[in-house]
């Protein structure tokens, strides 16, 4: 095919009645040819019109001849010019033979089915690749030569090979160059082929690959940008949850309005959407600020009055989760990097360094990202390992927190001063009295008015995954019982392992609780279950002296009062006596609580009377009372001050005006009845509250038949304490001038047979332990010798049959008890020593006597004073005797 001048075409043009040229239906063969036979048109193509365009002139070969003379370059092409030829000799004609022939069929048959194969053309044409195929197989030997011409056209040899073909005359020679251009032909499809697919298979690994991060890029952005701060390893869970909430929307939607289920699928969805499932970005920028500790301990110092090692221990423990936070953080930035390298080699190497890393495939691939074709990397997640510091973080636990102590010890405000530190909602859960596992996990949605669990509940309420949870009365939660077990609930929402998909039964889908910092609170460790109390960290609050109310009073008590009843500090101006009179007359607790009462009640009393004067001298409410103490003015001057001012509002409160604005002071009258009698002494305990108090053990002699009688809802061990105690005091009655024979039963004597009645006051209260054995021994001693044991003297410990003091526990608690109650004078088992001088404050210590006592004879001469029990013979003979 070739273009030609359009003057030629139209002397070429053949005019409708007489076809100056054979048409392509003539078929006329060379050697029926004599002279030149003009050359066959196949195809004519004619311009667009008014387009410059040649004409387009396809012309079939009929024979092969030879020009005598290289034609003449003329500038015009008409008239054609006629040009001298010679023939191939005729042996040119003569057949090939047969191996040639079959050689060349071979070769042809083989190309043409492989083109036939070929998957990347038409189905038109390989068809008539096959047929071809077909064609060749058939022919004769004497027309081969001519399919081989017609054959080296159609496979696409090369020009020099078709010009080599062309001047070769020798048919047998032409089939033997035929046959080898076709293997050279077949080779090269096969190679290429096979580059193709190798080059294709990469590919589409590579832009499949390529595909699925495209569509995970496009989901986080698309999730990022519904949810901001939303991390990608949430998007699993978040999935679970939305998926959830879709399908109950669509329940919703087919449910009348006025149908029941409506408003449940409703409630429910509610509940869904209002919980904060996605964490705040900014969780940790407080934690990993550098001030972070300095700014926490001021917190702490700024909201809690003493409590050193309780503040040191919450120190170390937000150093912990500060350095969680830093290693996390840490963690993410070299995931980040790592994956920006990643991303690099993608870009630099696309083909990922394969297997079949051979040269044209990765060109392929490069050629291909560089035009365009393949979509450029997207900025996604490149999935790469989580790197070693990620799973150190997660390896860092932050331990759960269990404060114990007694109530208004300041436990609760702790946990709120930790949310405030690292700048978290605080919720409190109060888990006191909840009996059911269902208000833990919240009930399943078939029951009516059924509703999420406390867990779910708090974290509506603090609006953020990751508040500081306190988990208020953990001794307090209901055993196991046929609602189910909430301390197993529990269980569940304080591991780590377990909290991170916690199952709320009401909401049915996974809820993160790893976030949350969780705080329990107990005032005593014996009603805790032990695997519960395993996961925590215990820390003690004990209470505190009289000192520490003193200024947790005078600091953060009275200003709080003040602020909550709307007053100023000058409006209220408690004197230091009027403070001491209300911390030891009006209140006998080892927390502030009731002292915070006693604090309000005199500040409410002073709001009444500064109403009173505003309205009666048309003041503005905000103004100051005239009567202000100068600076460090010592309050027993402005008390005399205040009352040289006679008229108007006084802001000073003396002690002696407590009794009017408190009323009676409630401990005067238990601090007259402590005196000392016979068969009394005074015993230290630990109440249920985890408080210590010191509590008489009564005894008195009734006439009776030599037994001992207990009263006071004593459990077991307490009871047998007092047997033992029975029993010592029996064996040594005659040691201590009780009885006159050594074999001689005090409670037995001949002329009054006696029972000891024993007894502990507060009947109604449950009693148990074995720390009241000394002053079991004491009591009877007492009793038995008429010897008294002064009221400002208690004791604690526990006693062995042969007459050891072993040690207690509770050991600061009680001495804080004794020393509130105003005992001066306290006997310890010699084993707590360590107790007191670690655990008891030094103030406590400088004011209160200890006796540490290795035996029940060191107990006694420290109860009634050396040299006062008429000691007749040592111990040791008695044991022997016996
Ligand atoms: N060391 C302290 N310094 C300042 N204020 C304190 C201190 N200890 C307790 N308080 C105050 O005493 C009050 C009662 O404390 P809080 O409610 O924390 O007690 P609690 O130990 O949680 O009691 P409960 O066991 O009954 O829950 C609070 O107002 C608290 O601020």
């Amino acid at each position: 095919t070739f273009p030609i001048p359009a003057n030629l075409a139209d002397a070429l043009l053949p005019t409708p009645s007489s076809p100056p040229y054979p048409s392509s239906k003539t078929r006329e063969t060379p050697s029926s040819t004599s002279g030149l036979s003009p050359p066959r048109i196949t195809r004519f193509v004619r311009p667009r019109p008014n387009s410059d365009e040649p004409h387009l002139l396809t012309l079939t070969g009929l024979a092969r001849v030879r020009l005598t003379d290289p034609p003449q370059v003329v500038n015009d092409p008409l008239p054609l010019p006629r040009l001298d030829v010679s023939y191939p000799p005729q042996d040119a004609d003569s057949p090939p033979a047969t191996d040639v022939v079959q050689d060349f069929k071979a070769a042809a048959i083989r190309l043409l089915e492989r083109f036939s194969q070929d998957t990347s053309q038409s189905a038109r044409k390989r068809e008539s690749w096959t047929r071809i195929a077909h064609l060749v197989e058939e022919s004769e030997s004497h027309k081969a030569a001519a399919l081989a011409d017609a054959i080296i056209s159609a496979v696409g040899a090369e020009h020099a090979d078709k010009l080599v073909l062309l001047s070769t005359e020798s048919p047998s020679l032409r089939l033997q160059h035929v046959t080898n251009v076709l293997a050279k032909q077949l080779s090269i499809v096969e190679v290429s082929s096979k580059i193709a697919t190798a080059v294709d298979e990469s590919l589409s690994k590579q832009q499949k690959a390529l595909f699925l991060r495209q569509q995970l890029a496009a989901i986080s952005a698309e999730l990022q940008r519904l949810e901001p701060g939303i991390p990608t390893c949430m998007a699993r869970g978040m999935a679970e949850v939305r998926r959830a909430a879709t399908a109950e929307a669509r329940r919703l939607k087919r449910i009348p309005p006025q149908n029941a289920e409506h408003g449940v699928v409703r409630t429910y969805l509610e509940w869904l959407t209002s919980l904060p499932w996605t964490p705040p970005a900014t969780a940790s920028e407080t934690l990993t600020r550098s001030d972070f500790l300095t700014n926490s301990k001021s917190q702490l110092d700024a909201d809690h009055y003493g409590l050193e090692k309780v503040k040191r221990r919450l120190m170390e423990y937000l150093a912990v989760v500060r350095l969680r936070a830093l290693i996390a953080q840490e963690a993410e930035t070299e995931q980040a990097k790592a994956q920006e390298v990643t991303l690099k080699k993608v870009i630099d190497d696309p083909a990922g360094g394969a297997s079949e890393a051979d040269g044209q495939k990765e060109n392929a691939c490069r050629a291909l990202i560089k035009a365009g074709e393949i979509p450029a990397l997207p900025q996604v997640p490149v999935p790469v390992p989580p790197p070693q510091s990620l799973l150190k973080a997660k390896g860092i636990k932050a331990p759960i927190l269990l404060f114990i102590g007694p109530p208004g010890t300041g436990k609760t405000s702790l946990g709120q001063s930790i949310a405030r530190a690292l700048g978290r909602p605080f919720q409190r859960i109060a888990l006191g009295g909840v009996r059911d596992e269902a208000e833990i996990r919240g009930h399943r949605r078939t029951y009516v008015a059924s509703g999420p669990g406390l867990l779910a509940q708090a974290l509506r309420k603090a609006g953020r995954m990751d508040p500081v949870l306190l988990l208020d009365e953990i001794d307090k939660v209901g055993q196991s019982n046929y609602h189910g077990d909430p301390s197993a609930a529990l269980l569940e929402v304080l591991d780590p392992e377990q909290n991170v998909a916690f199952n709320d039964h009401y909401l049915n889908v996974p809820i993160d609780l790893s976030q949350i910092l969780f705080i329990c609170t107990a005032n005593s460790l014996d009603t805790i279950s032990p695997p519960l109390l395993d996961r925590c960290e215990v820390i003690q609050l004990s209470g505190y002296t009289h000192d520490e109310k003193l200024h947790i009073a005078r600091r953060f008590l009275l200003p709080k009062q003040l602020t909550q009843n709307g007053l100023s500090g000058p409006h209220v101006q408690l004197t230091e006596p009027a403070l001491l009179k209300t911390v030891t007359h009006y209140t006998r607790e080892a927390g502030v609580r009731s002292l915070e009462r006693s604090i309000g009640g005199i500040v409410r009393f002073k709001a009444v009377e500064w109403a009173a004067h505003v309205d009666a001298q048309g003041l503005a409410p905000s103004s100051l009372p005239t009567l202000l103490p100068a600076a460090s003015e010592p309050s027993d001057a402005l008390v005399k001050r205040s009352k040289e001012g006679g008229v108007g509002y006084n802001p000073v409160v003396e002690a002696d005006e407590l009794e009017k604005i408190l009323g009676l002071s409630r401990y005067d009258g238990e601090d007259r009845e402590r005196e000392a009698r016979r068969g009394v002494v005074w015993g230290l305990v630990v109440t249920g509250m985890g408080e210590g108090e010191i509590m008489p053990v009564e005894s008195i002699a009734t006439p009776g038949s030599g037994h001992l009688k207990l009263t006071g809802s004593l459990g077991d061990v307490i009871k047998e304490s007092a047997e033992l105690a029975l029993s010592w005091v029996k064996t040594h009655s005659y040691d201590l001038g009780i009885t006159s024979k050594r074999a001689q039963d005090p409670l037995r004597i001949p002329d009054a047979m006696i029972d000891i009645h024993l007894h502990l006051p507060a009947g109604a209260q449950k009693k148990d332990g074995p720390s009241a054995g000394v002053a079991m021994v004491c009591a009877m001693v007492s009793l038995l010798t008429g010897k008294c044991v002064p009221p400002t003297t208690a004791m604690t410990g526990e006693i062995t049959l042969r007459g050891r003091v072993s040690p207690v526990g509770g050991v600061k608690e009680k001495v804080l008890g004794a020393h509130r109650a105003g005992a001066n004078k306290v006997i310890v088992p010699w084993a707590n020593r360590k107790d007191v001088e670690h655990d008891v404050p030094k103030e406590v210590r400088a004011r209160m006597q200890f006796v540490f006592a290795r035996t029940v004879r060191e107990v006694l001469d420290a109860a009634f004073g050396e040299g006062t029990l008429p000691w007749h013979t040592l111990t040791p003979v008695v044991e022997s005797r016996l």
